[in-house]
């Protein structure tokens, strides 16, 4: 896999580090996992591939260990505010003096700098902060945040891990590690790009939810269908707008014009009435293989099934039988091959680490007795 032998030390965190920590697993990576000691549960949902290392950074003996781990590895991920990681004496300064090839990735809300950068947050905030959460919400509604998507994990962990490869591609020519300063508001704001540059084209000229892609445009909306589901429209190009009238059996002649802003009212109206006519199955039946730019609205547990993603195999099943996506993208000759076993228990695999990060057995037992670090090998047992 293309990340095959990169060893990366991932300090255990809430949402976005654990993507970014998957993601370097599911291709190839060896993610290790720091977990806080007296910790029952990892809420790491994000932990495929991981191994667990449950360690007391309060402790000296704590941060000399995690000194020695980030040695010998060629990534540390730090999920913490700004100052918290140098608080422990683990900062950049000191660990890339130590290992001037490890690459520091520091995945904040705010980043490292600016007057926000102590301050809590989350991906709400970020989303509010990058200026993107103010074009999202349909017309008269207050903006609304889709999900904790855009600046967790598409600006935060996805982000983050594109930095961590750029920054293993440079080393390969300098042999030099860096520090990486991944900001979710910068992160969601950069994904958001487009929205910025297209302005000029008139694009966001109209208020929130007015606009063709804000939800403003009857042919780029979702509907719903006669069983209660929903089919998603975005038909914005005139030779899929015309497959669209026609699978809705509408004669274009006693429509308005397609981009007559002033009847997208009307428009949506009459699309809202037709797709109210049939279920989503038999829309999906109308529309699949056709150019009008219509798909069914497919829950979680069933966007798996459907035929196309079945076909690719978009979605996986763990030994454990819960279904999730398959890494993304399919690389060709040296795809992703996530593992489909448990995910580790806190703490599972201290032991086998340190002995094989070259602790000695006596002084494992050491640091286990004082309590510095914690196995839990017989509960991942049972
Ligand atoms: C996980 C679910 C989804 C959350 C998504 C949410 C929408 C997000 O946006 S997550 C993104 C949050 N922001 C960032 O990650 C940006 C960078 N990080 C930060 O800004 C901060 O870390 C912080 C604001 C997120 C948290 O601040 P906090 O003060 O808590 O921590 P820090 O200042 O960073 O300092 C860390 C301290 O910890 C010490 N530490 C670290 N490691 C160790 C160690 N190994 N040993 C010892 N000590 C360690 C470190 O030294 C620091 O100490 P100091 O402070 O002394 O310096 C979640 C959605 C719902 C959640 C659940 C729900 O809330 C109910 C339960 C609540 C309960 O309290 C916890 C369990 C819940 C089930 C909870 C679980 C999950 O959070 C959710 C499911």
């Amino acid at each position: 896999m293309a990340l095959a032998g990169v060893r990366v030390i991932e300090l255990a965190g809430l949402a976005p580090a654990p993507f970014c920590g998957m993601i370097l697993s599911d291709f190839g990576a060896r993610v290790i996992r720091v977990d806080r000691t007296k910790v029952t549960m990892a809420m790491d949902a994000q932990a495929r591939g991981k191994q667990s290392v449950a360690l007391n950074l309060k402790s000296p003996q704590g941060v000399a260990v995690l000194k020695k781990l980030c040695l010998q590895s060629d990534i540390v991920l730090e999920p913490f505010r700004k100052g918290v990681m140098e608080k422990l004496g683990l900062g950049p300064e000191e660990l890339l003096k130590e290992n001037p090839r490890l690459i520091y990735a520091r995945l904040t809300g705010y980043g490292q700098s600016g007057s926000y950068a102590k301050s809590a947050g989350h991906d709400i905030n970020y989303l509010a902060m990058s200026g993107l959460l103010s074009m999202l919400g349909r017309s008269s509604e207050k903006p609304y945040a889709p999900l904790n998507l855009v600046a967790d994990f598409a600006g935060g962990g996805l982000m983050c891990a594109l930095g961590i490869v750029l920054a293993l591609l440079e080393r390969n020519e300098s042999g030099q590690g860096q520090i990486i300063d991944a900001s979710m508001v910068e992160g969601a704001a950069y994904v958001g790009s487009f929205m910025w540059k297209s302005r000029s084209l008139g694009l966001w000229n109209r208020p929130r939810g007015e606009n063709m892609l804000d939800s403003g445009a009857p042919f780029y909306d979702t509907y719903q269908t006669s069983d209660g589901k929903h089919m998603a429209v975005g038909a914005i190009e005139p030779q899929f707008y015309d497959h669209l009238i026609k699978g809705l059996g509408l004669d274009a002649a006693s429509l308005p014009a397609q981009m007559s802003i002033s009847d997208w009212t009307e428009l949506r109206r009459t699309f809202t009435q037709v797709f109210a006519q049939k279920t989503q199955a038999e829309w999906s039946r109308i529309f699949d293989g056709t150019d009008a730019c219509v798909t069914p609205v497919l829950p979680l547990d069933e966007a798996g099934s459907h035929p196309h993603n079945r076909e690719r195999g978009s979605f996986l099943k763990d030994a454990q039988g819960e279904v999730s996506p398959r890494p993304a993208p399919v690389l060709s000759r040296t795809p992703a091959r996530p593992c489909l076993s448990r995910d580790p228990v806190v703490g599972e695999h201290t032991r086998s680490v340190l002995g094989e990060y070259g602790f000695d057995p006596d002084h494992i037992e050491q640091l286990l007795s004082a309590g510095v670090v914690e196995c839990n090998e017989a509960k991942a047992r049972l």
